[in-house]
């Protein structure tokens, strides 16, 4: 096997925990520095790490590795851990369709994802796109650079009003519900959305935003969870994705999904590139020049379906979704600590949704991993405090 290029930290250290990148802030490698971990950091230029890559950085001996959404966490490489010792492992994120949970459970190792610290900063990209498919910011800004603005006129990258329209919400969960109370709050949009689950909280704060807005002499804003999906497709003016990726989530937009919506509406995923059936999304564009779309995520990511880069009516942006200094960090400190975790055989963190306490860079953190999803199958003990 190849040799692999690494960093090295704490080169004493007891347990040996590795991280396929490099992540942003210091933190994260200082929490496991701090206790008796050798940290060995990856610096192949390369963007996406191979298998092979993988169970290089592996080897004889290790603890736990912290790895990324774009590798391929199945059997091969839980096995290989397994096998040099090692119970942990992290994804640095909070979806984690590329792990496979069961092989993970077979060779007993731990895998932890990071959620709250990404759900403000996602949704505030998925507004981002929003607006700007909406207000075709994209189109406008090519156009001046081009030199092609010689004086205002009235026809000039007409776009699409918010207030008092529809925002349809697919997955409302954690960054659905803050998506959805962004466009709510900010723009004064009725909210329709779909989810397995009821989303209490969301339903709670539209109908006190309404009744505040009533009471100034404003329309106020309304809800209502559609018994289907197809319901918000018809209903909404602009649709985001924010469900998990699985099989039930798969290619949800697709051809006859797409026929459903309105001409004029506004399509936005921030979740997972497979959860639109991208060539059929293309040909729609295509027909409907009216139909715009905000992209953070590709099916076949890093790559873009053929003819979406010459769309006009999309707006694309390179999986950035969680992209602030913040939360790149909290990341970057939530998968360490999940590694930690299970090293020191600390139990896991009762509430994934109140991550907060890991994150106060002012106190030492809870001795617990903040997120392990397989907690229960492996029988790990919750944490009480
Ligand atoms: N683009 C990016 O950089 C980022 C993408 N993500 C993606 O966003 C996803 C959601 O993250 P969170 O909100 O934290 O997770 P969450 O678990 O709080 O929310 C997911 C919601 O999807 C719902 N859901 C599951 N299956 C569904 C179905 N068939 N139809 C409708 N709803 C369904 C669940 O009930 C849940 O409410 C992650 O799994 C990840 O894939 C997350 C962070 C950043
Ligand atoms: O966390 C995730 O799931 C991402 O996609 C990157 O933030």
């Amino acid at each position: 096997m190849k040799p692999i290029s690494i960093e090295v930290w704490n080169p004493s250290g007891k347990y040996r925990v590795v991280s396929t990148k490099s992540m942003p802030g210091s933190r994260w490698i200082r929490l496991l520095t701090e206790q008796d971990c050798r940290v060995e950091i990856c610096t192949e230029t390369k963007t996406i790490l191979s298998v092979d890559d993988i169970l290089a950085l592996i080897g004889d001996r290790c603890d736990g590795v912290i790895g990324q959404l774009t590798e391929d966490w199945g059997d091969v490489l839980f096995s290989a851990l397994r096998r040099a010792g090692g119970t942990a492992f992290s994804n640095m994120a909070v979806g984690y369709n590329n792990v496979d949970v069961d092989a993970a459970n077979k060779h007993g190792i731990a895998v932890g994802n990071t959620p709250g610290v990404l759900t403000e900063t996602t949704a505030e990209l998925a507004a981002s796109l929003s607006l700007s498919a909406a207000r075709r910011i994209v189109e406008a800004d090519q156009f001046m650079r081009a030199g092609l603005y010689d004086g205002w006129l009235p026809h000039l990258f007409v776009g699409n009003l918010l207030k008092g329209q529809t925002v349809g919400v697919i997955g409302a969960g954690r960054i659905g519900s803050a998506y959805a109370r962004m466009m709510i709050e900010g723009f004064k949009m009725n909210l329709i959305y779909y989810d397995l689950y009821q989303a209490t909280r969301l339903e709670k704060f539209v109908t006190a935003y309404g009744e505040f807005l009533k009471a100034n002499g404003e329309q106020p804003v309304t809800w209502k969870r559609a018994s289907s999906m197809q319901e918000v497709l018809s209903e909404a003016d602009v649709i985001s994705l924010h469900p998990i990726l699985d099989k039930t989530t798969y290619h949800l937009i697709n051809k006859d999904s797409l026929a459903l919506m309105k001409k004029e509406a506004i399509l936005v995923n921030a979740s997972r590139g497979p959860v639109i059936d991208e060539a059929a999304l293309v040909e729609h564009l295509k027909a409907n020049p009216m139909f715009r779309v905000g992209l953070d995520v590709f099916e076949d990511e890093p790559l873009m379906k053929p003819g979406l880069a010459e769309q006009k009516n999309a707006v694309v942006v390179p999986h950035i979704a969680s992209a602030s200094k913040w939360t790149r960090e909290g990341m970057a400190t939530l998968a360490a600590l999940n590694v930690l975790g299970k090293i020191k055989g600390y139990p896991v963190w009762s509430d994934p949704n109140r991550i907060e306490p890991f994150l106060d860079e002012s106190s030492p953190p809870p001795a617990a991993s903040p997120s392990i999803v397989n907690a229960k199958q492996l029988g790990l003990p919750s944490s009480k405090l």
